[in-house]
Protein backbone atom coordinates (compact mmCIF):
# COMPACT_ATOMS: atom_id res chain seq x y z
CA UNK A 1 0.00 0.00 0.00
CA UNK A 2 1.50 3.43 -1.17
CA UNK A 3 -1.69 5.34 -0.19
CA UNK A 4 -4.04 5.06 2.87
CA UNK A 5 -6.71 7.25 3.20
CA UNK A 6 -7.86 7.37 6.60
CA UNK A 7 -11.36 9.38 8.36
CA UNK A 8 -9.98 12.88 9.64
CA UNK A 9 -7.70 12.21 12.80
CA UNK A 10 -8.30 13.89 16.24
CA UNK A 11 -5.34 14.39 18.29
CA UNK A 12 -6.72 13.48 21.86
CA UNK A 13 -3.96 15.73 24.18
CA UNK A 14 -2.33 18.77 23.18
CA UNK A 15 0.13 21.80 24.41
CA UNK A 16 -1.09 24.56 22.48
CA UNK A 17 0.25 27.24 24.68
CA UNK A 18 -0.33 30.85 24.84
CA UNK A 19 0.38 34.14 23.30
CA UNK A 20 3.02 34.02 20.52
CA UNK A 21 4.03 30.13 21.15
CA UNK A 22 0.34 29.70 20.11
CA UNK A 23 1.03 31.37 17.15
CA UNK A 24 3.80 29.20 16.19
CA UNK A 25 2.26 25.85 17.30
CA UNK A 26 -1.51 26.04 16.74
CA UNK A 27 -1.28 25.90 12.85
CA UNK A 28 0.62 22.32 12.96
CA UNK A 29 -2.18 20.80 14.78
CA UNK A 30 -5.16 21.99 12.78
CA UNK A 31 -3.34 21.30 9.55
CA UNK A 32 -3.55 17.50 10.32
CA UNK A 33 -6.20 17.24 12.83
CA UNK A 34 -10.44 18.12 12.68
CA UNK A 35 -10.21 18.43 16.78
CA UNK A 36 -7.92 18.34 19.97
CA UNK A 37 -8.51 18.20 22.88
CA UNK A 38 -6.55 21.39 24.72
CA UNK A 39 -4.47 20.86 28.00
CA UNK A 40 -4.75 23.61 30.33
CA UNK A 41 -1.42 23.68 31.98
CA UNK A 42 -0.81 27.51 31.30
CA UNK A 43 0.61 29.87 33.60
CA UNK A 44 -1.87 30.71 35.48
CA UNK A 45 -3.52 27.46 34.94
CA UNK A 46 -6.73 27.36 33.41
CA UNK A 47 -9.19 26.44 37.10
CA UNK A 48 -12.18 28.69 35.95
CA UNK A 49 -14.82 28.05 33.30
CA UNK A 50 -14.47 31.63 32.33
CA UNK A 51 -10.76 31.00 32.04
CA UNK A 52 -11.09 28.38 29.58
CA UNK A 53 -13.47 30.03 27.42
CA UNK A 54 -11.06 33.11 27.10
CA UNK A 55 -8.61 30.80 25.98
CA UNK A 56 -10.64 28.72 23.35
CA UNK A 57 -11.19 32.53 21.69
CA UNK A 58 -7.14 33.20 22.09
CA UNK A 59 -6.84 29.68 19.98
CA UNK A 60 -9.19 30.66 17.48
CA UNK A 61 -7.44 34.00 16.87
CA UNK A 62 -4.65 32.23 16.22
CA UNK A 63 -5.37 29.44 13.87
CA UNK A 64 -4.68 30.21 10.12
CA UNK A 65 -7.36 31.92 8.25
CA UNK A 66 -9.31 29.16 6.94
CA UNK A 67 -7.98 26.50 9.54
CA UNK A 68 -11.23 24.21 10.02
CA UNK A 69 -10.64 22.95 13.47
CA UNK A 70 -12.15 22.69 16.83
CA UNK A 71 -10.47 23.06 20.30
CA UNK A 72 -11.79 20.96 22.61
CA UNK A 73 -11.13 22.14 25.90
CA UNK A 74 -10.31 21.05 29.53
CA UNK A 75 -10.01 22.22 32.58
CA UNK A 76 -7.23 22.58 35.16
CA UNK A 77 -8.71 20.20 38.47
CA UNK A 78 -7.20 21.87 42.23
CA UNK A 79 -7.76 20.89 45.54
CA UNK A 80 -11.02 21.89 46.62
CA UNK A 81 -12.67 22.51 43.32
CA UNK A 82 -16.51 23.01 43.51
CA UNK A 83 -18.23 20.79 41.92
CA UNK A 84 -20.31 23.61 40.48
CA UNK A 85 -17.33 24.41 38.47
CA UNK A 86 -17.75 21.30 36.48
CA UNK A 87 -21.34 21.31 36.03
CA UNK A 88 -21.35 25.25 34.77
CA UNK A 89 -18.22 23.92 32.27
CA UNK A 90 -20.44 21.11 30.74
CA UNK A 91 -24.06 23.08 30.85
CA UNK A 92 -22.16 26.12 29.23
CA UNK A 93 -20.58 23.75 26.76
CA UNK A 94 -17.32 25.20 27.36
CA UNK A 95 -15.83 21.56 29.17
CA UNK A 96 -14.92 18.82 27.27
CA UNK A 97 -12.55 17.24 29.74
CA UNK A 98 -10.74 18.12 33.42
CA UNK A 99 -7.00 16.97 33.69
CA UNK A 100 -5.91 15.43 37.04
CA UNK A 101 -2.22 16.70 37.20
CA UNK A 102 -0.88 15.28 40.23
CA UNK A 103 1.12 18.46 42.02
CA UNK A 104 4.23 18.91 40.94
CA UNK A 105 4.39 15.78 37.90
CA UNK A 106 5.17 17.79 35.35
CA UNK A 107 5.35 21.46 33.40
CA UNK A 108 2.88 23.85 35.02
CA UNK A 109 1.44 21.53 37.51
CA UNK A 110 2.58 23.16 40.65
CA UNK A 111 -1.41 24.33 41.16
CA UNK A 112 -2.34 20.65 40.54
CA UNK A 113 -3.60 17.58 42.89
CA UNK A 114 -2.79 16.59 45.96
CA UNK A 115 -4.14 13.67 46.67
CA UNK A 116 -7.60 12.54 45.06
CA UNK A 117 -9.15 13.30 48.54
CA UNK A 118 -9.24 16.90 47.96
CA UNK A 119 -11.05 16.52 44.41
CA UNK A 120 -13.90 13.85 45.13
CA UNK A 121 -16.26 16.04 44.91
CA UNK A 122 -15.16 17.74 41.37
CA UNK A 123 -14.78 13.67 40.35
CA UNK A 124 -18.13 12.85 41.69
CA UNK A 125 -20.13 15.80 39.38
CA UNK A 126 -17.96 14.35 36.35
CA UNK A 127 -19.53 10.88 36.68
CA UNK A 128 -22.76 12.47 36.86
CA UNK A 129 -22.54 14.85 33.93
CA UNK A 130 -20.66 12.34 32.20
CA UNK A 131 -16.86 14.48 31.73
CA UNK A 132 -14.08 12.62 31.04
CA UNK A 133 -11.26 12.87 33.23
CA UNK A 134 -7.51 13.16 31.28
CA UNK A 135 -4.73 11.96 33.95
CA UNK A 136 -0.92 12.59 34.07
CA UNK A 137 -0.61 9.25 35.97
CA UNK A 138 2.32 9.66 37.48
CA UNK A 139 3.52 9.76 41.31
CA UNK A 140 6.01 12.30 42.37
CA UNK A 141 7.21 10.81 45.41
CA UNK A 142 11.05 11.50 45.76
CA UNK A 143 11.81 7.76 46.98
CA UNK A 144 10.50 6.45 43.51
CA UNK A 145 12.24 6.46 40.50
CA UNK A 146 11.71 7.83 37.72
CA UNK A 147 10.82 5.54 35.21
CA UNK A 148 8.70 3.20 37.72
CA UNK A 149 6.00 6.37 38.52
CA UNK A 150 3.90 5.14 36.29
CA UNK A 151 3.45 2.09 37.42
CA UNK A 152 3.56 3.02 41.27
CA UNK A 153 0.60 5.92 40.22
CA UNK A 154 -1.96 3.00 38.93
CA UNK A 155 -1.42 1.21 42.31
CA UNK A 156 -1.84 3.84 44.30
CA UNK A 157 -3.87 6.17 42.71
CA UNK A 158 -5.65 4.77 40.04
CA UNK A 159 -6.71 1.73 40.78
CA UNK A 160 -8.20 2.59 43.76
CA UNK A 161 -9.71 5.72 42.03
CA UNK A 162 -11.32 3.22 39.47
CA UNK A 163 -12.85 1.06 42.29
CA UNK A 164 -14.29 3.92 43.91
CA UNK A 165 -15.84 6.07 41.05
CA UNK A 166 -16.43 3.20 38.82
CA UNK A 167 -19.01 5.71 36.57
CA UNK A 168 -16.78 7.65 35.76
CA UNK A 169 -14.72 8.07 32.27
CA UNK A 170 -10.93 8.07 32.62
CA UNK A 171 -8.28 8.61 29.81
CA UNK A 172 -4.93 7.76 30.78
CA UNK A 173 -2.80 9.76 28.97
CA UNK A 174 0.67 9.26 27.37
CA UNK A 175 1.28 6.05 28.45
CA UNK A 176 4.85 4.38 28.44
CA UNK A 177 4.78 0.86 30.30
CA UNK A 178 3.68 -2.17 29.72
CA UNK A 179 2.09 -2.20 33.40
CA UNK A 180 -0.57 0.75 31.81
CA UNK A 181 -1.57 -1.07 28.89
CA UNK A 182 -2.19 -3.89 31.28
CA UNK A 183 -4.05 -2.26 34.06
CA UNK A 184 -6.55 -0.64 30.67
CA UNK A 185 -6.88 -3.74 28.91
CA UNK A 186 -8.05 -5.40 31.97
CA UNK A 187 -10.40 -2.60 33.04
CA UNK A 188 -13.96 -1.78 32.05
CA UNK A 189 -15.23 0.14 29.23
CA UNK A 190 -14.84 3.42 31.20
CA UNK A 191 -10.95 3.11 31.19
CA UNK A 192 -8.93 4.32 27.89
CA UNK A 193 -5.59 5.55 27.10
CA UNK A 194 -3.73 7.94 24.67
CA UNK A 195 -0.37 6.89 23.55
CA UNK A 196 2.25 9.89 21.52
CA UNK A 197 4.36 9.10 18.76
CA UNK A 198 7.37 9.49 21.06
CA UNK A 199 6.99 6.42 23.11
CA UNK A 200 6.17 4.00 20.35
CA UNK A 201 9.42 5.11 18.26
CA UNK A 202 12.12 5.56 20.91
CA UNK A 203 12.93 3.80 24.30
CA UNK A 204 15.20 5.53 26.89
CA UNK A 205 18.34 5.21 24.83
CA UNK A 206 17.44 7.60 23.02
CA UNK A 207 17.87 10.26 25.39
CA UNK A 208 21.53 9.62 26.36
CA UNK A 209 22.27 8.43 22.26
CA UNK A 210 25.91 9.41 22.01
CA UNK A 211 25.56 12.28 24.74
CA UNK A 212 23.09 14.13 26.49
CA UNK A 213 19.87 14.36 24.29
CA UNK A 214 17.47 17.06 25.20
CA UNK A 215 15.02 16.82 22.80
CA UNK A 216 14.25 13.19 23.60
CA UNK A 217 13.20 14.16 26.99
CA UNK A 218 9.70 14.59 27.91
CA UNK A 219 7.39 13.46 30.80
CA UNK A 220 6.43 10.69 31.74
CA UNK A 221 10.24 10.26 30.90
CA UNK A 222 10.85 7.50 27.20
CA UNK A 223 11.05 3.88 29.15
CA UNK A 224 12.78 0.55 28.40
CA UNK A 225 12.72 -1.09 25.58
CA UNK A 226 10.05 -3.44 26.63
CA UNK A 227 7.89 -1.09 27.54
CA UNK A 228 8.35 0.49 24.21
CA UNK A 229 6.86 -2.83 22.52
CA UNK A 230 4.20 -3.16 25.23
CA UNK A 231 2.83 0.32 23.65
CA UNK A 232 3.40 -0.59 20.27
CA UNK A 233 1.75 -3.67 20.47
CA UNK A 234 -1.21 -2.10 22.23
CA UNK A 235 -1.59 1.05 20.10
CA UNK A 236 -1.55 -1.34 16.80
CA UNK A 237 -3.67 -3.79 18.35
CA UNK A 238 -7.03 -2.39 17.09
CA UNK A 239 -8.40 -2.01 20.69
CA UNK A 240 -10.67 0.55 20.84
CA UNK A 241 -9.53 1.43 24.40
CA UNK A 242 -5.91 3.09 22.93
CA UNK A 243 -6.07 6.36 20.78
CA UNK A 244 -4.09 8.87 19.12
CA UNK A 245 -2.75 11.33 21.34
CA UNK A 246 0.38 13.73 20.64
CA UNK A 247 1.19 14.90 23.82
CA UNK A 248 2.96 17.94 21.11
CA UNK A 249 4.36 19.73 23.90
CA UNK A 250 6.41 22.79 22.54
CA UNK A 251 9.57 24.20 24.81
CA UNK A 252 11.53 26.92 22.79
CA UNK A 253 14.75 25.23 22.07
CA UNK A 254 16.99 27.08 24.86
CA UNK A 255 14.51 26.06 27.59
CA UNK A 256 15.22 22.63 25.99
CA UNK A 257 18.81 22.69 25.69
CA UNK A 258 19.47 24.06 29.01
CA UNK A 259 21.48 23.16 32.97
CA UNK A 260 17.78 22.43 33.51
CA UNK A 261 15.97 21.50 30.39
CA UNK A 262 12.38 21.46 29.98
CA UNK A 263 10.17 18.11 29.83
CA UNK A 264 8.21 17.58 26.14
CA UNK A 265 8.74 17.09 23.05
CA UNK A 266 7.34 19.19 19.43
CA UNK A 267 5.55 16.36 17.88
CA UNK A 268 3.10 18.49 15.73
CA UNK A 269 4.18 19.27 12.45
CA UNK A 270 4.44 15.68 11.49
CA UNK A 271 2.73 13.74 14.47
CA UNK A 272 0.57 11.18 11.54
CA UNK A 273 3.85 10.71 9.60
CA UNK A 274 5.54 9.76 12.82
CA UNK A 275 2.45 7.45 13.31
CA UNK A 276 1.85 5.90 9.91
CA UNK A 277 5.40 5.08 10.38
CA UNK A 278 4.85 2.59 13.02
CA UNK A 279 1.45 1.35 11.32
CA UNK A 280 3.62 0.57 8.54
CA UNK A 281 6.10 -1.17 10.51
CA UNK A 282 4.05 -3.43 12.33
CA UNK A 283 1.86 -4.08 9.39
CA UNK A 284 -1.18 -2.73 10.42
CA UNK A 285 -1.60 0.13 8.49
CA UNK A 286 -5.71 -1.07 8.49
CA UNK A 287 -5.96 -0.16 11.99
CA UNK A 288 -4.89 3.36 11.49
CA UNK A 289 -7.98 4.54 10.90
CA UNK A 290 -9.52 3.24 13.99
CA UNK A 291 -6.66 4.94 16.38
CA UNK A 292 -6.10 7.70 14.58
CA UNK A 293 -9.57 8.80 13.87
CA UNK A 294 -12.19 6.53 15.80
CA UNK A 295 -11.39 5.42 18.98
CA UNK A 296 -11.24 8.59 20.89
CA UNK A 297 -14.61 10.14 19.18
CA UNK A 298 -16.21 7.40 20.39
CA UNK A 299 -14.73 6.95 23.80
CA UNK A 300 -15.58 11.00 24.52
CA UNK A 301 -18.96 10.42 23.42
CA UNK A 302 -18.49 12.89 20.02
CA UNK A 303 -19.69 12.34 16.19
CA UNK A 304 -16.87 10.79 14.27
CA UNK A 305 -15.67 13.48 11.47
CA UNK A 306 -16.90 13.65 7.91
CA UNK A 307 -14.05 14.25 5.64
CA UNK A 308 -10.69 12.38 5.12
CA UNK A 309 -7.35 12.57 5.11
CA UNK A 310 -4.52 11.22 2.45
CA UNK A 311 -1.29 9.96 3.50
CA UNK A 312 1.29 8.65 0.66
CA UNK A 313 4.19 7.11 0.77
CA UNK A 314 7.35 9.37 0.16
CA UNK A 315 10.08 10.78 1.79
CA UNK A 316 9.91 13.80 3.60
CA UNK A 317 12.51 15.51 5.15
CA UNK A 318 12.43 16.85 8.68
CA UNK A 319 13.41 20.58 9.29
CA UNK A 320 16.21 20.94 11.69
CA UNK A 321 14.42 23.61 13.65
CA UNK A 322 10.69 25.38 12.94
CA UNK A 323 10.13 28.71 14.49
CA UNK A 324 12.48 28.05 17.08
CA UNK A 325 11.17 25.01 18.17
CA UNK A 326 13.23 21.27 17.63
CA UNK A 327 10.61 18.79 16.26
CA UNK A 328 10.41 15.44 16.72
CA UNK A 329 12.14 13.86 14.08
CA UNK A 330 14.65 16.46 13.55
CA UNK A 331 16.74 16.17 10.95
CA UNK A 332 15.80 13.04 9.71
CA UNK A 333 13.58 11.91 6.33
CA UNK A 334 10.29 10.31 7.07
CA UNK A 335 9.08 7.86 4.37
CA UNK A 336 5.05 8.94 4.74
CA UNK A 337 3.87 12.47 4.47
CA UNK A 338 0.33 14.10 4.14
CA UNK A 339 -1.19 15.22 1.11
CA UNK A 340 -2.58 18.25 1.49
CA UNK A 341 -5.63 19.69 -0.54
CA UNK A 342 -4.65 21.75 -3.73
CA UNK A 343 -5.39 25.30 -2.90
CA UNK A 344 -7.61 26.90 -5.30
N1 LIG B 1 4.80 15.89 28.23
C1 LIG B 1 5.74 16.73 28.64
O1 LIG B 1 6.90 16.35 28.74
N2 LIG B 1 5.45 18.02 28.94
C2 LIG B 1 4.15 18.63 28.95
C3 LIG B 1 3.36 18.32 30.18
C4 LIG B 1 2.80 16.91 30.22
O2 LIG B 1 2.04 16.50 29.33
O3 LIG B 1 3.09 16.17 31.16
C5 LIG B 1 4.33 20.14 28.84
O4 LIG B 1 3.34 20.86 28.99
O5 LIG B 1 5.44 20.61 28.58
ZN1 LIG C 1 1.43 14.84 31.14
ZN1 LIG D 1 0.87 16.65 27.87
Amino acid sequence: MDEITIRTPDDWHVHLRDGDALKAVAGHTAAQFARAIIMPNLTPPLTRVADVAAYRERIMAALPTGADFTPLMTLYLTDGMPPETIREGKSTGVVTAAKLYPAHATTNSAAGVTAIDRIMPALEAMAAVGMPLCVHGEVTDRDVDIFDREAVFIDRTLAPLVARLPELKIVFEHITTRQAVDFVTASGPNVAATITPQHLHLNRNAIFDGGLRPHAYCLPVLKGEEHRRAVRAAAVSGSAKFFLGTDSAPHLRGAKESSCGCAGIFNAPFALESYVTVFDEEGALDRFEGFAGEHGARFYGLPLNDGTLTLERTELSVPAEIDGYIPFHAGETLTWRVVRPTSE
